[in-house]
């Protein structure tokens, strides 16, 4: 196995506030807009970004939600192990609110196809958005594109983009692994 770093803990941060002002070049103050992590890894992204627009922009209190995808994949009953779901936490109305999706990686568009289903449940929002970390180039499935991306990376078919993040894992980290 081998593994390159694609982006450092400095570049992270960097690129967490120029997402995080993206984020309110177009919602403002918030008022009817609600951020959802894609469980699980997508959490911690929404988590950052919740806490970068409170403490260094002064934009506080913004929904944030997180929502599981685990039975709405078009792959839930192919797998051998038993799944797994998480936690889905949406605490507030999304009807006729402005979603942003955040999630660390996007890679075919499957697990945004699942999410942009399961999100029926909760109400029918006014638009949907997708914030990721990383875009995985000409890998798509599905035709589903960031409004929001941190890194355009090109990896071949059998490597594997990772995000580690500080509270998670120790550091703040992408790497890029060949097994
Ligand atoms: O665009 P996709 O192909 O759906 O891949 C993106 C998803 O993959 C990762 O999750 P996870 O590690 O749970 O999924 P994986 O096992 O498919 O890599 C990542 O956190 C994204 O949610
Ligand atoms: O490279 C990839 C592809 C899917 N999911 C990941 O987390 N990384």
């Amino acid at each position: 196995m081998s593994q390159k770093v694609l982006l450092s803990s400095k570049e992270i941060h960097i690129i967490l506030h120029r997402l995080a002002c993206q984020l309110i070049e177009n919602h403002l103050d918030f008022k009817n807009t609600v951020l959802i992590g894609i469980q699980p890894r997508g959490v911690h992204l929404a988590e950052r970004l919740s806490k970068i627009l409170a403490e260094d922009y002064n934009v506080n209190d913004v929904n944030l939600g997180y929502l599981d995808i685990t039975f709405f994949r078009d792959d839930f009953r192919r797998g051998e192990k038993p799944l797994e779901a998480n936690k889905t936490n949406i605490n507030f109305l999304v009807e006729n609110k402005k979603v942003v999706f955040i999630d660390d990686v996007l890679y075919t568009g499957r697990s945004i196809r699942a999410a942009l289903t399961a999100i029926q449940s909760f109400g029918r929002p006014a638009e949907i958005e997708l914030l990721t970390l990383i875009d995985r180039r000409f890998s798509r499935h599905l035709p589903i594109q960031p409004d929001y991306r941190g890194r355009q990376v090109d990896a071949i078919n059998q490597e594997k983009v990772k995000v580690l993040w500080k509270e998670n894992d120790g550091e703040d980290v992408v790497y890029l692994i060949n097994n």
